[in-house]
């Protein structure tokens, strides 16, 4: 196993919310897409703020889930820019949970998201330089 699943980013979360039942799948597991949409929002969350303005999403790299995430789960959305190009930037995201009474944390999957920058006519723009 290498150090990269055993330790979370050292940043905050992007999004920290908890596994309700209402999100389950019908064999009392957490499903995939509920994980995928948290993943998608804090990507974008991320964006938007990178790019000041809206952002939509244009890919998203294969993703792995490495552990199942269970009802009453605390789940922590990471996300960093890893490249930015003249409109597009990826994001990298990692979401990791707690079970509820404990202090062990898991990476539970990772992916990489493809965002650009548009304008009021859905548009690409260019990113401003930081
Ligand atoms: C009222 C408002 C409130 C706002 C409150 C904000 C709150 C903040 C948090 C919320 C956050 C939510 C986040 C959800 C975000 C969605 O859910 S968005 C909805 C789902 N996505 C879509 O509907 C997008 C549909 N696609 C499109 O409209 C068009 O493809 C796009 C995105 C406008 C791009 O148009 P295009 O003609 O393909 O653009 P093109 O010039 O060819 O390429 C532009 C760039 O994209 C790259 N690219 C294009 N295709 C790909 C690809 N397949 N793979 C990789 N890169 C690609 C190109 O390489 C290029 O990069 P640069 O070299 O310029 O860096």
């Amino acid at each position: 196993m290498t150090d990269d699943i055993l330790k979370p980013p050292n940043d905050s979360p992007v999004i920290r919310t908890i596994a309700m039942p209402a999100d389950t799948n019908p064999a009392g597991d957490i499903f995939g897409g509920w994980l995928m949409a948290h993943m998608d929002l804090a990507a974008g969350n991320v964006a938007t703020r990178r790019v000041k303005g809206r952002a939509a999403t244009v890919a998203v790299e294969a993703m792995a889930f490495l552990s199942p995430v269970l009802v009453g789960d605390e789940v922590s959305f990471y996300g960093t820019v890893i490249a930015t190009g003249r409109t597009s930037l990826k994001i990298r995201i990692e979401a990791w949970r707690r079970k509820r009474e404990g202090e062990e944390i898991i990476k539970v999957t990772e992916a990489t998201f493809t965002f650009v920058a548009i304008d009021k006519d859905r548009r690409p723009r260019p990113i401003d330089p930081i």
